[in-house]
């Protein structure tokens, strides 16, 4: 049972937009109230970065996705849901009031998270009813990608709030962090402000202009903190004595010190139009989606690494991912699904996204062996070579591919794949795949694989057990009966 199944989210802007598209492409329905005249506009191209984002960053697959409505105030929006996200602007005394108009009419076992980047729960819940099922649930931007959210109970949030919000954010994907204190701007917004404090200084002084201080950090540390984070990279910094060399080494440099920190700088008039124009020239023309668009590939780019980090375990926002799809796949990647065994078999259904087109403007070729070898895992989970399989230390792994390429794929094109096996015993499974423009089923490409089992830590192959064999019978079986098709068995060559 699944804890959010219908959503709110009370302010549509930069944040209530993007939480609204994490639920929406989590599943969830989603009510909006938002009184801003354009909020359906501004909405829907998040959405459309959201899905385009999402298109990228997994093969898993999604649930169907939720409906999203647009209401005509707060207690339309919020009478039936499981969770209301109050993202309005930071204002006291508007948060407050909104809270407690959620609270009036959301059901008393509803949760409400407020996405505040700083005020104290405490504060916000004062007006409400039942001030202990309110908390902080402060995002990151972009929320659709960025998984962190920090939970923050005030002084009459119950625990058992904190436990069933960690809970349902890690059911779209996310990671709860429970802060064990309430403190303005929590954890993250009090790291962030004291860089920032200092970055505007630095610009202030003339020291170095925005781009230079953004070329600072993307080319150095920015890297680091996104595997990281601060204090296991200083450990690794200390060398071989690790953190306490570190910290007997540049401790002392805390009291030179290095920064101007406690001191706020003046936001003049001058200032912020330095700021604004040196952040024009360094925008270079591109507008604020068009921004969003590279960061979410970047982003999603980073995340794809982490993935593979550790061993192919995963690592940090990484290794969440790869949670998060071993989820989708076990409830979506149904094993259970009865498929035609009469023809090749449907097993994966996409589009193609931005980040599989290359500089020719088609689908380059390394994402065409992505989409095979997506279509031989969907086969193996077929026959009960899951995650756990693998875990338990047996696998299959390709030894041979052979594609052809005999159409093109381009972007946002609607494809599908099939796969037929040419034979198999206990040890090998040899097979063809073909990609299909979905609208006219013609074959973009076709790929002749054979895989092997084996057993992973002797690194050698063995014999598949009788279960994974008897569930691969009846599809061998069956495409005995079908034409070798045409293409299997080629090489690559040339008549001289
Ligand atoms: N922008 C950011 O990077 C982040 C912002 N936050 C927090 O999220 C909250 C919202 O910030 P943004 O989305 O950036 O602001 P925003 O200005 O983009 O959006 C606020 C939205 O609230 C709507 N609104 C105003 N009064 C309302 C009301 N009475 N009922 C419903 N909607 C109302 C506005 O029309 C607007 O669309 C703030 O608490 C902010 O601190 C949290 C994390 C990051
Ligand atoms: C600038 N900000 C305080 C609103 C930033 C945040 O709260 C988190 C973020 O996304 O950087």
């Amino acid at each position: 049972m699944t804890i959010i199944t219908k959503a709110a989210c009370i302010g549509g802007g930069v944040i209530g937009g993007a939480w609204a598209a994490r639920f929406v492409l989590a599943g969830i329905d989603v009510n909006i109230f938002d009184p801003h005249a354009e909020a359906e506009r501004i909405i829907g191209e998040v959405m459309a970065n959201a899905e385009r984002a999402y298109g990228m960053l997994t093969m898993a697959p999604l649930p169907p996705r939720g409906k999203l409505a647009f209401c005509k105030s707060i207690k339309e929006a919020v009478e039936d849901v499981d969770w209301i996200q109050e993202s309005v602007p930071e204002r006291l005394p508007l948060k407050r009031g909104v809270l407690t108009e959620i609270d009036a009419a959301a059901r008393p076992d509803a949760l409400i998270g407020s996405s505040t980047s700083g005020l104290l729960p405490s504060d916000l819940q004062t007006e409400m009813k039942h001030p202990e099922r309110m908390f902080v649930a402060h995002p990151y931007n972009p929320v659709y990608l960025l998984p962190l959210v920090e939970l923050v109970g005030g002084k009459k949030t119950s625990p058992e709030t904190i436990r069933r919000a960690e809970a349902a954010v890690a059911e779209i994907g996310m990671k709860g962090v429970v802060i064990a204190k309430e403190i303005e701007a929590f954890v993250g917004d009090r790291l962030l402000e004291a860089l920032w404090r200092e970055a505007l200084w630095l610009i202030k002084d003339d020291i170095c202009d925005t781009e230079t201080l953004d070329d600072v950090m993307r080319y150095s540390f920015g890297m680091r903190w996104a595997q990281m984070g601060l204090f296991e990279t200083y450990r690794i910094a200390g060398g071989e004595a690790g953190m306490r060399h570190f910290l007997a080494q540049f401790g002392p440099c805390l009291k030179w010190p290095w920064t101007k920190f406690t001191d706020v700088v003046d936001l003049d008039d001058e200032l912020i139009e330095k700021i604004g124009a040196q952040s024009d020239a360094q925008a270079a023309g591109r507008s604020i989606r068009e921004l969003e668009r590279i960061r979410d590939e970047n982003l999603v780019g980073i995340m794809h690494a982490l993935k593979a980090g550790d061993g192919g375990k995963g690592w940090g926002a990484g290794k969440l991912l790869a949670d998060f799809e071993t989820r989708l796949w076990a409830k979506g990647g149904n094993p259970s699904k009865t498929y035609d065994t009469s023809g090749p078999l449907r097993l994966v259904d996409t589009r193609v996204n931005a980040a599989w087109v290359d500089y020719n403007g088609h689908m380059t070729e390394h994402r065409y062996l992505q989409l095979f070898g997506d279509t031989s895992d969907a086969l193996l989970r077929l026959i009960g070579v899951d995650f756990a399989y693998v875990e338990a230390g047996h696998s299959y792994y390709t030894v041979e591919t052979h594609i052809r390429h005999l159409g093109e794929a381009k972007l946002g094109q609607a494809i599908y794949t099939t796969l037929q096996l040419l034979s198999s015993d206990d040890k090998r499974i040899h097979f063809f795949t073909r990609i299909h423009d979905a609208a006219s089923g013609e074959v973009i490409a076709t790929a002749e694989q054979m895989m092997l089992h084996v057993d992973a830590s002797a690194g050698k192959s063995v014999p598949a057990p009788a279960e994974v064999t008897a569930k691969l019978r009846p599809i061998a079986d069956a495409h005995a009966r079908l034409p070798v098709p045409q293409g299997a068995g080629r090489h690559v060559g040339q008549r001289r």
